[in-house]
């Protein structure tokens, strides 16, 4: 099923809607979830710590990957949370399972970030710093 407001529009109009919807997806987690809030001020953070030491190109893909990578797994995790209290009343075996594994998937992701940005900062802040 497409929204009604979008399924009127045609070409780029739907685009804009597309993108519109996907705002309001974001501003809907940034406001509901705290671990999201968490993880725009690290991925603002890190980021920022990138221009200051000055990381290389290739880094710098590497810096936009972990950190887009957490945002957007976080995304698909709070879908998947909202699904799931839509269609399970109380408590249920596989919302639990359902639930829980969609929250790993985020915590494992978010392990690899961190090493991966630990790769890329320690010697440069070891240089400024040590
Ligand atoms: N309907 C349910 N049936 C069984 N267990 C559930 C159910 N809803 C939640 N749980 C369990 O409680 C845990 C926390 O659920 P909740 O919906 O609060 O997710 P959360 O990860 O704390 O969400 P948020 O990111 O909004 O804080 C889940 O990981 C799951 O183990």
């Amino acid at each position: 099923m497409v929204w009604p407001e979008k399924r009127k529009q045609k070409g780029v109009r739907r685009l804009l809607f597309s993108f519109i919807f996907a705002g309001r997806g974001l501003w809907y987690v940034v406001k509901n979830e705290q671990n999201m809030a968490i993880h725009l001020a690290i991925a603002a953070t890190v980021l920022l710590l990138g221009l200051i030491v000055g990381v290389t190109p290739l880094e710098w893909a590497l810096l936009f990957i972990i950190t887009g990578g957490v945002i957007a797994l976080e995304l698909v995790n709070t879908a998947i949370e909202r699904v799931v209290d839509m269609v399970s009343s109380g408590y249920h075996p596989l919302a639990k399972i359902a639930k829980d594994v969609a929250a790993t998937a985020v915590f494992i992701y978010t392990l690899i970030a961190i090493v991966v940005g630990i790769i890329i900062f320690y010697e440069p802040l070891l240089d400024i710093f040590g």
